[in-house]
């Protein structure tokens, strides 16, 4: 089987995958605020764990995984929206939720097992809160509960700073009622035109965190695997929610791995609402743009690197896809076949692909070996994209799409290209085997000159041409 490496935010170090229940393996993703149309960066977390989840439903089966992700439907963006807007919330939410399906459907991304409405919650949030005044955890003052950060010892970890540092680096709400300015609000009073729900502490609404806190509590229990969002989330976030869950639930762990991905920028600045440098995901899509195009685009870079979408990006993908379509094209598969192959469940994912991809969701290496399949015209092989990034399945009309037939654009790699390659890695292993180890540097000088990238995964050494890859310097051919 093989093993998913995943650099866990919170020890900072790519760990080896093991799941609590491999028959239940369980993740969870922030999802989110429902008042606007997605914007790209928005995109990214929800594809980056799309294809997470698609590679654990590999591995461990489809009904052996379970994707949660929320929508945050009551939060005072929201009210701002719908009062701007003279509109009922239920509304705002209801459309936006309604978007959001739309956008991330037509990238490609597979609807989470279940999308809890953080709303449909409120019961769980107040005995949660309920359970955190009666453990000393949490205080009520002036109509407000609000976490005591100084109660668990551990706050900071997931992010690496002490209390004094946030103090100092965050802008916190300084409140006179707030024992520590820190503590964060678990419940607030709503008055009038603002939504709320009858509570121990009065009529009020929830704060943010507890939101997600009780969501995967509900779903996913006292302890689970996988916990994500983009790292602007890190702090204070998932701070705040291990904190709630953690002293909520002292026998559990919450969430064993962290996820986070980086920013997709604009000009150097992340992409966001508030300083409106933002295009949608509609945007692109009303432009003529492919969601399958966008979607190779945003898995070109790992997820932990902040990345910018420019137009040579754009039209590279669209390049690289045509290409494709056209090498199976050229061996007779059509989108009905490949549709009915996925269907049956009968495409093989290969091997080297997997385990690439396994390798901290390396997307650009799997797109690399993809390239490799491709010029080495191994149509069924590189079917195995169906399974790992899954772009095939999504093109509607294939007649349509001005195929390539494979010669126009990607590195210089032919089946005998491949084979020196193989055969210099074979070499090297030998080497490093009998401990000749000027032999195994000379091998490696070679494959470095001519910009060949080596990855090893679980000791298997696994290759991609690289940005400067040059066959000449390779001899041997
Ligand atoms: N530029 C970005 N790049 C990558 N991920 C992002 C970016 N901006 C927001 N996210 C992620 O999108 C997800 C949804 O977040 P949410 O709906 O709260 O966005 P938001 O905070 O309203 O957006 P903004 O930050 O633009 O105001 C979160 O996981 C967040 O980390
Ligand atoms: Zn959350």
């Amino acid at each position: 089987m093989t093993t998913i490496r995943l650099h866990n935010t919170k020890s900072r170090k790519r760990e080896d995958f093991v799941p609590i229940d491999a028959r239940n393996v369980r993740m969870y993703l922030c999802g989110p605020t429902v008042y606007d149309r997605a914007h790209l960066g928005n995109a990214r977390p929800s594809l980056v764990f799309d294809v997470l989840f698609r590679l654990l439903r590999q591995i461990y089966g489809a009904k052996h995984v379970t994707y949660v992700r929320n929508f945050t439907d009551v939060d005072d963006k929201i009210n701002a929206r719908a009062a701007a807007a003279g509109r009922a919330i239920g509304d705002i939410t209801a459309e936006t939720i309604g978007w959001y399906h739309a956008d991330l459907d037509a990238l490609g991304a597979l609807r989470p097992t279940h999308e809890p409405r953080a709303t449909q919650y409120i019961a769980q949030m107040i005995a949660m809160i309920t359970d955190l005044i009666a453990k000393n955890h949490a205080y009520e003052a002036e109509g407000h509960v609000l976490f005591a950060v100084e109660s668990y010892a551990e706050y900071g970890a997931l992010s690496g700073r002490s209390i004094d540092d946030m103090i100092a680096g965050a802008r916190v709400e300084i409140a006179p009622y707030k024992r520590n300015p820190m503590d964060f609000v678990l419940w607030k009073p709503s008055g009038d035109g603002v939504p709320g729900w009858d509570s121990p502490w009065g009529y009020g609404r929830p704060g943010w965190h507890i939101e997600c806190s009780a969501m995967a509590h509900d779903l996913l229990g006292d302890s689970f695997d996988i916990h994500g969002g983009g790292n602007d989330l890190q702090f204070p976030h998932h701070e705040n929610e291990i904190a709630q869950s953690a002293c909520a639930h002292p026998h559990g762990e919450f969430a064993r791995y962290w996820i986070h991905n980086e920013m997709l920028q604009v000009e150097g600045k992340k992409m966001s609402k508030s300083l409106g440098n933002f295009f949608t995901i509609r945007d692109l899509l009303d432009q003529g743009i492919p969601g399958e195009v966008i979607r190779l685009v945003m898995l070109g870079t790992h997820y932990g690197k902040t990345m910018d979408w420019t137009e040579a990006r754009r039209s590279e993908a669209d390049l690289t896809l045509r290409r494709w379509y056209g090498i199976l094209h050229g061996h007779g598969f059509g989108p009905d076949l490949i549709r009915a192959l996925k269907a049956d469940g009968k495409w093989q994912a290969d091997a080297e692909f997997l385990g690439v991809l396994a390798n901290d969701l390396n997307t650009p290496g799997a797109i690399a070996r993809l390239h490799v399949l491709a010029k080495g015209k191994t149509p069924t092989a590189l079917a195995g994209f169906a399974h790992g990034l899954d772009m095939l399945g999504l093109v509607r009309d294939w007649a349509a799409i001005p195929l390539l037939d494979g010669a126009e654009a990607g590195p210089d790699v032919t089946p005998a290209v491949a084979a020196r390659v193989d055969a210099l890695l074979a070499a090297r292993a030998a080497a490093r085997a009998a401990k000749d180890w000027a032999q195994a540097d000379d091998v490696r000088d070679i494959l470095t000159s001519a910009g060949v990238q080596v990855t090893d995964v679980g000791g298997q050494a696994t290759w991609s041409p690289g940005p400067d890859f040059d066959a000449s310097k390779l001899g041997g051919l």
